[in-house]
């Protein structure tokens, strides 16, 4: 695969993914950004064009869409130019889990979790057959903590994660690098579409810094880079902790304090 691969990014028309396209394209890459607004990935890539001089093509599509996605799933399969993709489009959900309606937390999963996996699911067989190619996966801190009561939200970002760590461990030794990008608060139009003035939280970044750190993390081939996260030993230990359990998860018996129920 080419030094500098084609990246498809989804969710381009905006924020973390419009920075992606910003900070890749001036990586000399060629670009081609997927969002559900023609007119925005227009308008970007056409700046982008000519400010950096590389090769941009958009794919307008709705990634809850199964046509549309299928469009784009046909372009990961067979476009052998692109050899990264930035799994970014999502969003947040108003209200709390008793609020939200079914169709709307359905929507949610289809777009944070369905359409991340059915895109990395379309490329990875090609990039195996390269042995090269990298997959950067959009998640968040929220999956890593309930307590922020967004379960729903939380739920889609704990799923990525995880994917990302599972595909990190099935396709590395393949050749393929496979990154999960955790930020916190990030200032984009992400809040004002569930109703909140990102200028009344604390402690939010500007999406450049956020991007920025994680290419850092992406440079050094890191499977889960954590922008806000000042103590890297925190996750290690978080990781640590995890692992001592798996040798102890194969047992005929249950547990001790589950034997005196019958
Ligand atoms: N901002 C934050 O605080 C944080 C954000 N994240 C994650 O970062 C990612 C990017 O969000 P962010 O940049 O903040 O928010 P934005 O709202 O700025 O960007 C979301 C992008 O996703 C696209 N998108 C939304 N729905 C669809 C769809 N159905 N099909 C295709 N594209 C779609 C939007 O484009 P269009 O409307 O044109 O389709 C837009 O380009 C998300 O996965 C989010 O969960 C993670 C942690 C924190
Ligand atoms: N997008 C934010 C929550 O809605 C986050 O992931 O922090």
């Amino acid at each position: 695969m080419a030094d500098t691969p084609t990246v498809l990014i989804t969710g381009a028309s905006s924020g973390i993914g419009a920075t992606y396209a910003e900070r890749f394209a001036r990586r000399g890459h060629n670009l081609l950004l997927v969002a559900r607004n023609k007119a925005r990935l227009e308008a970007l890539s056409a700046r982008l064009r000519e400010e950096t001089g590389v090769t941009i093509d958009i794919l307008p599509a709705d990634v809850t869409n199964s046509d549309e996605l299928a469009a784009v799933e046909t372009r990961l399969r067979d476009d052998r130019q692109i050899g990264i993709l930035v799994n970014n489009a999502g969003a947040s959900l108003e209200g709390t889990f008793v609020d939200q309606a079914a169709n709307d937390i359905a929507q949610l999963i289809a777009l944070n979790a369905t359409a991340v996996a059915r895109l990395a699911s379309a490329v990875a067989p090609r990039f195996i057959e390269a042995g090269s190619g990298a997959i950067i996966n959009i998640s968040s801190v929220v999956g890593l903590a309930p307590e922020f009561g967004m379960s729903v939200y939380g739920a889609t970002k704990a799923f990525v994660t995880f994917l990302s760590q599972g595909l990190s461990l099935e396709l590395g030794p393949k050749g393929i690098y496979v990154q999960a990008v955790l930020p916190a608060a990030t200032r984009t139009e992400l809040w004002e579409l569930v109703g909140i003035d990102v200028n009344t939280l604390q402690g939010v970044m500007e999406v450049g810094e956020l991007v920025d750190a994680a290419l850092a993390g992406f440079d050094k081939r890191e499977p889960v880079t954590i922008p806000p996260l000042h103590d890297a030993a925190q996750w290690d230990a978080y990781q640590a902790a995890r692992q001592t359990m798996i040798p102890g998860f194969a047992q005929v018996h249950a547990a001790e304090r589950y034997r005196s129920a019958s």
